[in-house]
């Protein structure tokens, strides 16, 4: 589940393998331009983190944050 961490939405994922992990971050990056926000992420291997939060608002998390955090669960 999504935890709140130094005012970003953060979430840890796990995949079978690198090619699950990057299917599905091709999917979030698709999503991400449909929004007009985007993640600051990580990957290795088969494991993604996410971390959500809005910079035009001075870095906190806002209603686009869990907008988008919302729609990357519905992925899953
Ligand atoms: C101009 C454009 O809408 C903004 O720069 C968007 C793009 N994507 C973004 N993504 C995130 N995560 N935070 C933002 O503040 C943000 N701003």
């Amino acid at each position: 589940m999504w935890e709140e961490k130094n005012k970003q939405l953060y979430r840890a994922f796990e995949f079978k393998n690198f090619r699950d992990a990057f299917a599905f971050m091709t999917k979030v990056a698709l999503l991400a331009e449909k929004m007009d926000h985007h993640p600051y992420w990580t990957n290795v291997y088969n494991k993604v983190e996410i971390y959500l939060s809005t910079h035009d608002a001075g870095n906190v998390i806002t209603a686009k944050d869990e907008a988008l955090a919302t729609a990357i669960d519905k992925l899953l």
